[in-house]
């Protein structure tokens, strides 16, 4: 069968623009030993037949070596500076926007958009971000989900929505916007949604002049094959959650895709105090972590009437911001609400389950993966174990760290402390929101899942 040429040219053309292949800036060179060279690695390549384009995108050749190399460019590198030169635009398919050291403030940011650093490299920009909940397993999914051949996972957390420069403002700490972000939840005061978001414009404001030095993280550097081949950088901060103001992340990435992963709010509070304790960077006072602490701690939130006025005196990790943190609903809407400006047929968001998660891992990496757009390629089943506690990891997952070694180090929460945490006061939904959730915390959220979430769930 005779391929058609056409076709076959204008695919490899996609492929090479989708990758970075933007030229504008080389000369071709006039090379006069170019008839000369009797071999060059760059230059066996028949571009006009795509599964030759994927060979040369996989190989480390530059665009300006296979110039070099063949002397006369082919038909396909022609067709390519001339589109280049003509419209003098980068490709609307093509994720890479450019050189990064030739951004200008008129080129926007969005989910997935990458940058040249170098002849074959890039540095892309997240397609997607787990933004919670903490103690929601997070670590785990981000062990499970880096096996993925085209994810790259920001090492640890990338934090940098929620980093503290960014969001000091009025002179206060940023800890003390809790205090702003319940009220804001709350659709309290008209005046506190003001200053909340000229708090947002101020952050953003900072993000953006940092983001290039910060967001492209050089260990996620790709190549351009890697870039056409679809591979995604994925970040998880599970404390976006509750501090981040949502409309600072869609300002800079409209189109991204957020995940979210849940737990019993009251097995997250209990797991969330002990970690605290854990945390050698915040000496405790003698006796704060115990479990009379605990209770202690629980009793005064429950005796607090006027949640709004409380974080006032949140510091960083307190058992305030652990019975906040547990109305996912109010913290969920607000990100429903900052996404849902763009009309889209679905919201952009995927909401899972700690509970599913440790009981079948594999389905919920199958619908993670699926909502990312990823190739089920990675065979879980075949690799995980099972721990004597029930759970599932992948060699050395963050699970089997803290179960093999060692038991978690605290006891299992007796049932009568969980009653006790969900019936904590959970203040008023006063404020409306786009998308009908609204669920009371008392119900354990995986139950709820269907009358309350789904229509924010990305089928
Ligand atoms: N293998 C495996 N599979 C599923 N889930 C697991 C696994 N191992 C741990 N865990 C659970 O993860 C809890 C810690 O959550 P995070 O990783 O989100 O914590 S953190 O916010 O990043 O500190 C952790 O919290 P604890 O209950 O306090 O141990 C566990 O509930």
């Amino acid at each position: 069968q005779v391929p058609d040429t056409k076709v076959a040219r204008a695919s490899g053309m996609e492929m090479l623009l989708g990758a970075g292949w933007t030229t504008g800036s080389y000369p071709i060179p006039r090379n006069p030993n170019a008839e000369n060279l009797s071999f060059s690695r760059c230059m066996h390549f028949d571009l006009t037949q795509p599964k030759e384009v994927e060979q040369l995108l996989n190989s480390s050749c530059s665009f300006q070596q296979v110039l070099e190399s063949g002397g006369r460019p082919s038909e396909l590198l022609l067709d390519i500076l001339r589109l280049n030169h003509a419209d003098g635009r980068l490709s609307q398919k093509s994720r890479v926007k450019g050189w990064l050291q030739n951004w200008t403030d008129s080129q926007t940011t969005d989910a997935g958009g990458c940058w040249k650093v170098g002849p074959d490299s890039c540095n892309c920009l997240p397609s997607s971000l787990l933004i919670g909940v903490m103690k929601g397993s997070t670590g785990e999914i981000a062990d499970w989900l880096n096996r993925h051949d085209a994810i790259c996972g920001a090492p640890g957390e990338m934090h940098f929505f929620d980093d503290k420069k960014h969001l000091i403002y009025d002179g206060r700490q940023v800890l003390g916007r809790l205090a702003e972000l319940f009220d804001a939840l709350h659709g309290d005061s008209f005046e506190h949604q003001q200053r909340y978001n000229k708090a947002a414009t101020e952050a953003l404001a900072r993000l953006r002049s940092t983001w290039r030095v910060e967001y492209l993280d050089p260990r996620c550097q790709m190549s351009g094959f890697d870039v056409w081949r679809g591979m995604q950088v994925w970040e998880k901060t599970p404390s976006y959650l509750d501090v981040v103001d949502p409309s600072v992340v869609f300002d800079f990435f409209p189109t991204i895709k957020l995940a979210v992963i849940l737990r019993d709010p009251a097995d997250r509070l209990y797991s969330g105090f002990w970690h605290d304790c854990r945390q050698t960077t915040q000496p405790l006072l003698p006796g704060n972590c115990s479990f009379d602490r605990l209770k202690q701690s629980l009793a005064y939130v429950a005796s607090i009437s006027d949640m709004a006025t409380m974080p006032n005196k949140s510091r960083d990790w307190t058992i305030e911001r652990h019975v906040l943190m547990g109305f996912y609903h109010r913290f969920l809407s607000k990100w429903i609400d900052a996404f849902a400006k763009v009309p889209k047929s679905s919201l952009p968001m995927l909401v899972m389950f700690s509970e599913s998660f440790k009981s079948d891992p594999f389905h919920t990496l199958d619908v993670y993966q699926d909502f990312l757009g990823l190739e089920r390629k990675f065979d879980f089943k075949a690799r995980a174990k099972q721990l004597p506690n029930g759970l599932y990891v992948l060699g050395k997952g963050k699970g089997s760290k803290t179960f093999r070694k060692k038991p978690p180090g605290y006891m299992p929460m007796p049932p009568e402390l969980h009653d006790e945490i969900v019936k904590l006061p959970s203040g008023s939904t006063r404020r409306p929101t786009k998308c009908s959730i609204g669920c009371s915390w008392k119900t354990r959220a995986p139950k709820c899942t269907s009358r309350w979430l789904s229509p924010c769930l990305v089928g």
